[in-house]
């Protein structure tokens, strides 16, 4: 890596589609099967949805204790010293320092902030980390050279390691760390992926037929049933392995990457302790409670996604109750696969129906609208016919889309004001209204909210070396606000067109 510490992987020659970069027998991998840590350590603990991780991070904090006695000892060497500095350990004075601290403070206000506040409902809070190690550090086999129990850092520095480089694998294994696989740097744009047969037996974890397998009417092994005559064949004569391949060529001296999927900087940061500005993702996101929805208008919206209609509104070749069409398009593109810039109002991200946010091409997600035109609506909903509630929903957004398209365009040059001012209906007014104050909320609680954004860069730029955390929570911080001003901007110059506040 530039900074000196890493690895990243480049390609010494040109790689074809589909080859195989690298090809890894299972043998080789770490995970709480193939470790030597004891499992009966873990009835010490309270069984969380966490778990798998918890004891994968102690698993390899046990080798790294074993150093030279490790089965791993040589993969360790090639393992980062110390730990990915998370946000989740900023605020540890040991780990983050001034630096962290700082930091922290640049996230409030952020979708990473969100993020935080999500792992701690899952139990992957720091204090649920510490509770975990304190209960079975005692009981860590000791070793030659780690006679006594490890501090808490030690087990945080391996926590850190298995959520930004463990792979979920087979049956078997769960998950565990690939040595090779895990050099690879992420990228949004798909590179490269791992692959390897899970449906290994889940007790022993062979591929071919074992001791374990159920076996159907006609003698087959239940757990193959569905491979051809072929690949069944094939099992047992080579070694089961879990294989890299090229999604794509790659040019001779390209990185090679591996890709964790279209993430944005905010997820990146709180689950792999980096920012990438590929402003890939589902950009900013709201919960449904973030617009004063109770749970009747929750209810309310759940019937509504789940008819599926009004998604129509913002794809017009959308049929009706067809949400599961758009589970492999990119939000914001439309049907040619172009991004329709001319909309305020958009599909859900990811073509996932019920998510809530504002897309990096400042698009807000239809189900904002949607609720924000429920809440608007103060209970009168519940005398309205669902169908009426559609319509109105499709109408406003088409009324709000095609209002901001008619708008005269800072490029268009031809010196007419081409705006016909269209009557718009009552609601789509004040639904529009709720939108960009809700906008203006998210960007008012913003850690110095009161700084003007050049500002803000030039404190970034000034940040003193050794100051890697604040600069990573600054970029993300002054991303974020770019993106809410310039759509804030959208909507105070639709609504001050269509009618004063
Ligand atoms: C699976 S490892 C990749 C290999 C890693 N660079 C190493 O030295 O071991 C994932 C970690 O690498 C770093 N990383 C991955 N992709 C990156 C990127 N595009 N830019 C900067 N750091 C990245 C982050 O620290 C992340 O937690």
């Amino acid at each position: 890596m530039e900074d000196g510490e890493g690895w990243r992987v480049v390609a010494r020659r040109a790689l074809g589609t589909d080859e195989i970069i690298c090809r890894i027998p299972k043998t080789a991998l770490l995970s709480a099967r193939t470790s030597s840590l004891p499992p009966s350590l873990l009835p010490f603990t309270r069984p969380t949805t966490s778990h798998t991780i918890f004891h994968l991070a102690l698993v390899l904090l046990h080798e790294l204790r074993l150093g030279s006695g490790s089965r791993w000892y040589g993969y360790l060497q090639s393992l980062p010293r110390r730990a990915i500095m998370l946000p989740l350990f900023w605020d540890v004075a040991e780990l983050g320092g001034e630096d962290g601290k700082e930091a922290r403070r640049w996230l409030v206000g952020t979708e990473a902030e969100r993020d935080l506040t999500r792992k701690d409902k899952e139990g992957l809070a720091l204090s649920d980390l510490a509770q975990f190690y304190n209960a079975v550090a005692p009981h860590l086999p000791p070793t030659k050279a780690h006679p006594e129990p490890s501090p808490l850092s030690a087990f945080l520095h391996a926590f850190s390691l298995i959520t930004t480089r463990a792979f979920l694998i087979d049956l078997y294994h769960t998950v565990a760390l690939v040595p090779f696989a895990d050099l690879l740097n992420h990228s949004s744009e798909p590179h490269t992926s791992l692959a390897s047969d899970d449906f290994v037996c889940h007790i022993c974890g062979s591929l071919p037929r074992c001791t374990h397998d159920i076996l159907d009417t006609e003698g087959g092994v239940m757990r193959l049933a569905h491979l051809p005559d072929r690949e069944l064949a094939r099992l047992g004569s080579e070694a089961d392995t879990v294989d890299m391949r090229a999604d794509r060529a790659v040019e001779e001296e390209e990185e090679v990457f591996n890709s964790y999927g279209s993430i944005g900087d905010a997820r990146l940061l709180v689950e792999w302790g980096f920012v990438a500005e590929e402003f890939a993702g589902e950009g900013l996101t709201w919960n449904p409670e973030d617009l004063g929805a109770d749970a009747k208008v929750r209810e309310m919206w759940g019937g509504i996604l789940d008819r599926g209609r009004y998604l129509a509104a913002v794809l017009p070749f959308a049929r009706d109750g067809e949400v599961g069409y758009f589970e492999n398009r990119v939000a914001g593109e439309d049907e040619d696969g172009d991004e329709d810039e001319d909309r305020l109002v958009g599909p859900p991200a990811g073509g996932r129906p019920g998510v809530l946010n504002l897309s990096q091409a400042g698009q807000i997600s239809i189900n904002m609208w949607t609720i924000a035109l429920l809440v608007g609506m103060g209970g009168t909903y519940a005398e309205t016919s669902p169908d009426n509630i559609e319509t109105s929903i499709i109408d406003s957004v088409r009324d709000t889309n095609d209002s901001w398209a008619a708008l005269p365009q800072e490029d268009d040059d031809s010196g007419e004001a081409t705006f016909r001012r269209s009557p718009v209906s009552p609601i789509t007014l004040q639904t529009a209204r709720v939108i960009r104050d809700l906008l203006q909320t998210r960007l008012d609680g913003m850690h110095r909210a009161d700084v003007a954004f050049d500002r803000l860069l030039d404190m970034r730029d000034a940040l003193p070396p050794g100051s890697p955390l604040q600069r990573m929570a600054m970029t993300l911080s002054v991303n974020e606000r770019s993106l809410l001003q310039s759509t804030l901007g959208k909507w105070d110059e639709l609504l001050s067109e269509l009618g004063p506040a």
